[in-house]
């Protein structure tokens, strides 16, 4: 069983993204970078990530982590507090310990693309 499915598969994806965009809008370090986003459709795009990223059998058409996030100025801090923010959400729907540390070991490497350049190093 892949983790996407463990987790409970796409509608307890959705509730967790729901979640994570409820905490990251509420975070005034981060609700910058989404002024003028189409929410409902970066959820929907960010519940494809995941779900291909988590062993699908979900398919993300969206553009590669590197090109979105291009140019938006995202520092190590930021993405430190999303991640916060996704490990927070995943607790509060009963995803277990390890399987959030696996979870987590399949997002953190993603700061390399997400950071803008120079700032991902420690
Ligand atoms: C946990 C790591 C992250 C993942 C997996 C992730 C994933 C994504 C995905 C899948 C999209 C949609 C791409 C598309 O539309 O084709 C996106 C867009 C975006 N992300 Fe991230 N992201 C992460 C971290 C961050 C951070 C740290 C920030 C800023 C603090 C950020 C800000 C944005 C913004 C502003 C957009 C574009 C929204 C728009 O279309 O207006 N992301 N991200």
């Amino acid at each position: 069983m892949s983790i996407y499915e463990s987790i409970g598969g796409e509608d307890a994806l959705v509730a967790v993204v729901d979640d994570l965009y409820v905490r990251i809008l509420a975070d005034p370090e981060l609700a910058g970078f989404f002024a003028g986003t189409n929410l409902p459709r970066l959820k929907g795009r960010q519940v494809e990530f995941f779900g291909q990223a988590l062993g699908g059998p979900m398919i993300y058409g969206g553009g590669s982590m590197k090109d979105v996030h291009l140019g938006r100025g995202i520092e190590r801090r930021h993405f430190d507090l999303v991640a916060g923010h996704l490990v927070a959400a995943l607790g509060a729907a009963g995803v277990p310990d390890d399987t959030i540390a696996e979870i987590a070991s399949v997002v953190l490497p993603l700061a390399d693309d997400i950071v803008a350049d120079g700032a991902a190093v420690e």
